[in-house]
């Protein structure tokens, strides 16, 4: 896959292409049924197909200050669209010269004149150009006029998780993996609401909602990882850097966090505790994770925390993703620091419930990640055994 940015790199003697537009922030089921689309078109008329999005989000733009939480980074994004099929990255910098060009515009000049698109696929629900101006129809009349075609793709809805079920598949786990405990806190946490919900007319009947980054941000933000992950179609990722905590989750509680630097403007799920996966390189390692200010030694700032299960390697300075599976509870201020780290002990034991992860596993090396149900000779795990802290000598050269 090429990755652009900018109409300057387009490279000389470009042909005809299958184009899609928007911002893509979720990369959610909604936006992967439309790259599908467009992949389907672009095999079908033999045309390279472009995906273009735009940095930084137009919102900022329009309202300067208002950028909203960001799902995804530009290389994640692409990196999606790339495992989607896609042949061109396209990033649009978006500028208020932008934000006040004409719909018609922008399709002729840009669009036709140097994208050369000989088809157009957006969801039903496309908006672009000054104030929002331009939608399916439009395209449809200049398409007739310029000659491409526009096509609209249904919208993706979200589905409600079926309340009876109790065997609830994991999104993210390895292969099979289904957590045999209902995620009772996930159940019974209000549900983020839908920003376009209207009031039901029938209780009975569950709305049919679009999904849209919108309502994923919404449930990241609420802490309810495991709407976002339905709507993603896997788990939410944050990335970031490993960098020093207040050195004390190794050396006193016995369980050594990766605190994580993120981007200004990622999005960091509302304060909690998480089941998830830690991600470096191409490896993922099962880990419980601490998002908050860690009321129990009076902290204030909002930290994110990561113990990576059976591990012990030297994280610092590392560029590491988090991706959340499920939440577990919320943070609490613990009484004493004992209460704290046995409760510490049971998230990790539920972690490994939920992943699928065994309670014993060989140590791995550093670049390797255990396969469920590989246990050590000796039964115990070679790291830690599960959910007790085995003190100070844990800490070793990990992070704090
Ligand atoms: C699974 C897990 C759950 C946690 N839950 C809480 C909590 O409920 N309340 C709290 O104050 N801190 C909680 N923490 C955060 C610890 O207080 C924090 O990791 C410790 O203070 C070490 O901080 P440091 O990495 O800055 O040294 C949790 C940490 C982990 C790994
Ligand atoms: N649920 C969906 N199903 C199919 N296509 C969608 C869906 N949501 C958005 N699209 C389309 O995907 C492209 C990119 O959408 P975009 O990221 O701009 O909006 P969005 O996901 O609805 O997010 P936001 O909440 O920020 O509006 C657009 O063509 C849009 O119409």
């Amino acid at each position: 896959m090429q990755r652009w940015r900018g109409f300057d790199q387009i490279p000389p003697g470009w042909g005809r292409c299958v184009l899609t537009i928007g911002v893509f922030d979720g990369m959610h089921r909604g936006h992967q049924a439309l790259v599908r689309a467009a992949v389907a078109r672009g095999k079908e008329l033999q045309l390279p197909v472009v995906l273009m999005t735009f940095d930084p989000h137009p919102s900022e733009v329009v309202r300067p200050g208002s950028h909203p939480a960001q799902l995804t980074t530009l290389r994640r994004r692409a990196e999606l669209a790339d495992e989607l099929g896609v042949d061109v990255f396209f990033v649009l910098p978006f500028s208020p010269a932008m934000q006040q060009t004409p719909p018609e515009t922008f399709v002729h000049d840009l669009l036709v004149d140097r994208l050369h698109m000989a088809a157009v696929l957006v969801g039903e629900n496309f908006r672009f150009g000054h104030k929002g101006a331009g939608n399916l129809e439009l395209l449809r009349r200049l398409g007739s006029r310029f000659g491409f075609t526009a096509e609209g793709i249904g919208l993706v809805v979200e589905q409600e998780p079926a309340a009876d079920n109790d065997a609830v598949s994991t999104p993210g786990a390895p292969d099979g993996a289904v957590a045999t405990e209902p995620q009772a806190e996930q159940r019974s946490a209000p549900r983020a609401e839908h920003p376009a919900a209207p009031r039901a007319e029938h209780p009975t009947e569950p709305p049919e909602l679009p999904i849209t980054s919108t309502y994923v941000r919404a449930n990241v933000d609420a802490g309810d990882v495991t709407a976002a992950a339905a709507a993603l179609g896997r788990p939410h990722r944050l990335e970031g850097v490993v960098v020093h905590g207040e050195g004390r989750g190794g050396a006193s509680l016995g369980y050594p966090t990766a605190n994580l630097h993120t981007a200004e403007h990622a999005a960091i799920p509302g304060d909690g505790v998480y089941a998830g996966w830690f991600v470096l390189g191409s490896k993922r390692y099962p880990t419980a994770i601490s998002v908050g200010s860690n009321p129990t030694f009076s902290g204030t700032a909002r930290t994110v925390e990561a113990f990576v299960l059976d591990e012990s390697a030297n994280y610092y300075g590392r560029r590491v993703a988090l991706e959340f599976v499920a939440k577990l509870r919320d943070q609490i201020a613990f009484d004493s620091v004992e209460a704290l780290i046995d409760q510490i002990g049971k998230d990790v034991d539920r972690t490994r419930q939920i992943l699928g992860v065994p309670a014993s596993v060989v140590k791995p090396s550093t670049d390797r990640a255990p396969e469920p149900g590989e246990r050590a000779a000796g039964g115990e795990p070679a790291g830690r055994s599960s959910g007790t802290p085995s003190g100070p000598s844990q800490s070793g050269p990990s992070p704090s």
